[in-house]
């Protein structure tokens, strides 16, 4: 039988039903349960039922008090484990000790002159104090009230013991003379002159120390303290209850259950952290949105400010972490690669600095990056970061794209394979040939990693940092770049192929090591396909607006989660979630002040890696990819209007090969009679005829040609088209 439990209370049943319990006592009157006889009474007849348990006891299991699941602090805090840490901090104490070293010393002859000023103020203090002293000065006011109040055997024991004081007073000073002044004589004959000297300064400096007002210290101060206010939990509960959200007014106000909060606040880095239980039906999210109005409930810079959601516990426990700078403002540590350092892409490299100064890394092997923001907010600083980084491991081939056309990336010429400035067509075209042979690359890795595997050398079916260093395998890594991939997708002719390919590449090149970045500031569906939005591995989302383009960028449901680049402000340049494999998110600064000169040196130092390891190639080394005849746009109609001058209403065929021959040998080459074009033409719906004209040696002829007009009125047609479109 089920034992009640104070939370079944009878009158909680319905009427029909009775308790196991209860049922006994009915059938069963005169044995109660408690032991008593109870008076025979009418026996009810009723059916036992079990009662409906809402919550279920506590059980205990055999050994619960031993094996539990509290979660363990860690013995050290983070910060006294990390290296990076305890060096800035030991810099910091040794920049600190060495200014006010050299402040100090600096003003060594206006202390000096203070002081001297001082000892005659300090030595009529010494004086008075001694006389105050010898003469029992403190019991002068007792005396003269007992003497006041006539009080005459008061005043005369007063008197006696001053007599005494003064007495034993006097023998000791003149003790302590004599000591002096054989210390003196003694210190002056056998002392070294500068011990002597060091003395009498000593001396003098008591003196004038004595004799400094307590208003003006002798010394100023080197530095002024900026004192960061502590953050209490009156302070985050008043904070939180500024925000307008009716659950906290009522958990904070009379009879309310108020905030929780399950840890100390405490030192977290430089700053404090808050981890908060919010009232029942408030989610960290619901903060986060209002962060601007919870930093001024804080007291505190906005970029000092930062809620986040702790999903290993519940919606409403958030972590309120508030540092003691602006994280825009805060200084942040060096870069470890910002002079060049060769790096390993398989292991992880410092990317960017989190809210508590400390660095975090990522790995770009075995990933694939989407970078989205609004403009402005340093999406293409981000990527240029990434392909540096890439860079510094002299196996990495790269091909970057600015599609922007501003130069972001022209730092990395020096380095990179293939090279597209612009969106101009041929640069598209040369983006298009290149990813087509992406895409043969990526395939000829799969077979090849899978022989691999037969064979016993690739056993995770992907490449490992020991195939990527055999030149002869080639399946070293390759790290593509395209900043306002937007530019490609929506292209009109190429844009689906140039998503299709790039979504094979985020699905399987990170395998194969390929790894794709794209950089966009329309994260939407159409700059963003799905199919790549949904497979990319490593988000950074800066800024952005809304929550469809938060979870373009960082991944489906994330703004549910709490995890919201829309509370970023304008001037938060270069901060953003950063999504990584399997990791949570996390609010990451990428490497301030890493612009073109500085990209410049790391790239430079990225060359001669490379120069050493024999790798340069492509745009590197002057050599421009060949766009195949087939990946061209046809331009056929456009070219035969540039050949043929408006004055001409009719041409030859073989006449309009000849010039086109002249304006695009490679292209036209193939082009060898009249019929060719006609074939070529026709592919545009126009018809060729035949047109009278005159041979070179001044003969009339009708021969195969074309009509001016109709050429120009097919591309009028389909241009307006297009615009439409
Ligand atoms: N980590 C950072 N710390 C401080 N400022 C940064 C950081 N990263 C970028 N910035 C600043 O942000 C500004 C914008 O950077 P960037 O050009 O990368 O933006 P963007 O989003 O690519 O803009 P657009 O959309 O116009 O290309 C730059 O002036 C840069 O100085």
């Amino acid at each position: 039988m089920t034992e009640r439990t104070d939370d079944q209370r009878p009158s909680e049943q319905s009427a029909e039903t009775v308790t196991s319990e209860e049922a006994r006592v009915l059938h069963f009157p005169s044995q109660r349960l408690d032991g008593t006889d109870a008076e025979s009474g009418e026996v009810l007849e009723g059916e036992l039922v079990e009662p409906t348990q809402v919550d279920q006891p506590e059980k205990r299991q055999p050994g619960t008090e031993l094996v539990r699941s509290e979660k363990r602090q860690p013995i050290l805090p983070a910060w006294a484990k990390s290296t990076q840490e305890f060096r800035d901090t030991a810099r910091w104490a040794l920049g600190y000790a060495g200014h006010t070293i050299a402040f100090h010393a600096v003003r060594c002859p206006v202390y000096i002159a203070r002081v001297l000023a001082r000892v005659p103020q300090g030595s009529l203090r010494l004086i008075g104090g001694l006389v105050a002293w010898l003469t029992d000065a403190e019991g002068r006011p007792v005396r003269g009230a007992s003497a006041r109040r006539e009080d005459a055997s008061e005043y005369l024991k007063l008197s006696i013991q001053r007599d005494h004081r003064v007495r034993t007073r006097a023998v000791m000073a003149i003790g302590l003379g004599a000591a002096g002044i054989t210390a003196f004589l003694v210190g002056r004959a056998m002392l070294p002159e500068i011990v002597q000297w060091s003395i009498v300064a000593g001396a003098v400096g008591a003196l004038g120390w004595l004799g400094a007002p307590a208003d003006k210290p002798i010394a100023s101060r080197a530095v002024e303290a900026t004192k960061v206010p502590k953050l209490t939990s009156d302070a985050v509960t008043r904070a939180l209850s500024s925000l307008g959200i009716s659950q906290i007014n009522q958990a904070v106000g009379k009879g309310g259950e108020g905030i929780g909060f399950p840890k100390p606040i405490s030192r977290d880095g430089k700053g404090w952290r808050a981890d908060v239980d919010l009232p029942y039906g408030v989610t960290a999210g619901d903060i986060m949105d209002r962060r601007e109005k919870l930093a001024s409930g804080l007291r505190r810079p906005l970029g000092c400010v930062w809620p986040e959601a702790d999903n290993s516990e519940h919606a409403g426990r958030m972590v309120l972490w508030v540092g003691d700078q602006d994280m825009r403002k805060a200084k942040q540590p060096a870069w470890a690669l910002r002079s060049g350092k060769q790096v390993d892409l398989f292991q992880p490299q410092p990317f960017g600095t989190d809210q508590r100064g400390r660095w975090v890394d990522l790995r770009l092997m075995f990933t694939s990056v989407a970078i989205g923001a609004i403009p402005r907010m340093g999406k293409t600083f981000a990527l240029r970061e990434l392909l540096l980084i890439a860079a510094l491991d002299p196996r990495a081939e790269l091909h970057t794209y600015d599609l922007k056309g501003t130069g972001d990336l022209d730092p990395l010429e020096k380095v990179t394979h293939v090279h597209g400035v612009g969106d101009d067509e041929d640069e598209i075209e040369k983006g298009v040939a290149d990813l087509r042979g992406l895409r043969e690359e990526l395939r000829r890795r799969a077979k090849l990693i899978r022989d691999l595997a037969k064979q016993g050398m690739a056993p995770e079916n992907k490449v490992t940092p020991d195939l990527a260093s055999k030149k002869s395998l080639k399946l070293h890594p390759i790290v593509i770049g395209v900043d306002e991939c937007q530019v490609w997708f929506e292209h009109e002719e190429y844009g689906e192929e140039l998503a299709g390919i790039c979504t094979d590449l985020v699905k399987r090149g990170p395998a194969l090591g390929i790894i794709l970045i794209l950089a966009t500031q329309r994260p939407d569906a159409k700059s963003l396909p799905t199919g790549i939005s949904a497979n990319v591995s490593t988000r950074f989302c800066l800024k952005v607006q809304g929550q469809t383009e938060n979870d373009m960028v960082l991944g489906t449901s994330k703004y549910k989660q709490g995890v919201r680049a829309t509370t970023f402000a304008w001037a938060d340049k270069g901060i953003g979630y950063l999504v990584g494999e399997g990791s949570d998110a996390q609010i990451v600064r990428t490497v301030a002040g890493l612009d073109g000169p500085a990209s410049e040196k790391v790239a430079a130092y990225a060359r001669a890696l490379r120069e050493k390891a024999g790798t340069l190639s492509g745009h590197a080394i002057g050599e421009a990819l060949q766009v195949e005849e087939s990946t061209r746009r046809d331009t056929l109609l456009e070219d035969i209007l540039a050949v043929v001058p408006e004055t001409e209403k009719k041409v030859w065929n073989e006449r309009v090969i000849a010039r086109l021959y002249e304006l695009r040998p490679d292209v036209y080459e193939t082009y060898r009679e009249a019929a060719d074009l006609t074939a070529a033409l026709k592919r545009h719906g126009i018809r060729t005829g035949q047109v009278w004209g005159t041979t070179d040696d001044g003969k009339g002829a009708n021969r195969i040609g074309i009509v001016r007009a109709d050429i120009a009125k097919t591309v009028t047609e389909r241009d307006s088209e297009r615009e439409a479109s």
